[in-house]
């Protein structure tokens, strides 16, 4: 396993948003986390990152654990991250964008950098390189130029992606990454998350309401409700769950796309 997250559990004063989710993810795998609106699927993402402390429970990441350590710590363990809205440098070029991703990694100092040293100019040839790459490989090579807040918002999701991949994370969580996409920049996506994985490595985490895109892409889906595990499993296993269909359809909010769209997907 590379993620194994064991009991995880968050308090936010009276609400338990988390509680005791236990889940593993293999190496080069694709696991979504779905489940209703406010079942705590990003409180385990901002768990995993860092980003809040757990009230209890532990995160493995190949073995070793991250819970607990600081988020930037958590980021050099090689986990990276996109966010439900898209958080670029809006005033910035899209190959900039990818280049300040990259940034962590260079070794050269300051004074590398004030003396242009060759050591210098070889890291930044090669970070460039990298990006330019990265802004290839996510389909969006033509935007180089662009300022991020200028390109569509298809091609922003794909710019953080290409930042998220600049960091050479183990770990990539993609929080929502079809949100705001049409069927067909879906199922593109999909194609994009398979090479991520098959070319690079990159085990993938994702929340994502898109059913077609999750049953397309996951190896394994975990189904979070109030807070807890509702089930686990295979895409035709969850698809099939009366439990997870019930959770759904029984929301509040069940005029919302993300029921609509599993009832679409079952054929119902
Ligand atoms: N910082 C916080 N302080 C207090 N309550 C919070 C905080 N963050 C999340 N919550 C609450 O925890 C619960 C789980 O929220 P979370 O955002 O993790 O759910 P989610 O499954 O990601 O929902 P969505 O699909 O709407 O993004 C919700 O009731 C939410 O209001």
């Amino acid at each position: 396993m590379l993620l194994e997250v064991r009991g995880l559990t968050k308090r936010f004063g009276g609400l338990l948003a988390v509680d005791q989710v236990s889940f593993g993810v293999k190496h080069a795998a694709v696991h979504a986390i779905i489940g209703p609106n406010g079942a705590g699927k990003t409180s385990v993402f901002n768990c995993i990152t860092s980003f809040e402390k757990p009230t209890s429970g532990v995160v493995l990441l190949d073995g070793a654990r991250i819970d607990g350590l600081a988020p930037h710590v958590v980021a050099a363990h090689r986990v990276a991250r996109t966010y439900q809205n898209v958080r670029l440098f809006p005033h910035v070029s899209a190959l900039d964008n990818v280049l300040i991703g990259r940034h962590r990694l260079l070794k050269a100092g300051i004074w590398d950098a004030i003396a242009g040293t060759r050591r210098f100019r070889q890291e930044q040839a090669a970070a460039l390189e990298v990006a330019r790459e990265l802004l290839a490989f996510v389909g969006i090579s033509h935007r180089g130029d662009t300022l991020a807040r200028n390109m569509p918002y298809g091609d922003q999701r794909r710019l953080e992606i290409a930042r998220a991949l600049a960091t050479d994370p183990r770990l990539l969580l993609l929080d929502e990454p079809a949100a705001g996409m049409n069927p067909q920049e879906g199922m593109r996506l999909v194609g994009l998350i398979q090479r991520i994985r098959e070319e690079r490595g990159v085990t993938v985490v994702m929340i994502e309401h898109h059913m077609r895109v999750v049953m397309a892409v996951s190896d394994r889906i975990t189904v979070l409700d109030r807070g807890h595990v509702l089930a686990e499993g295979r895409p035709a296993e969850i698809h099939a769950d009366e439990r997870v269909i019930a959770a759904y359809l029984g929301t509040p909010a069940a005029d919302d796309r993300p029921p609509s769209d599993f009832r679409e997907v079952r054929g119902a």
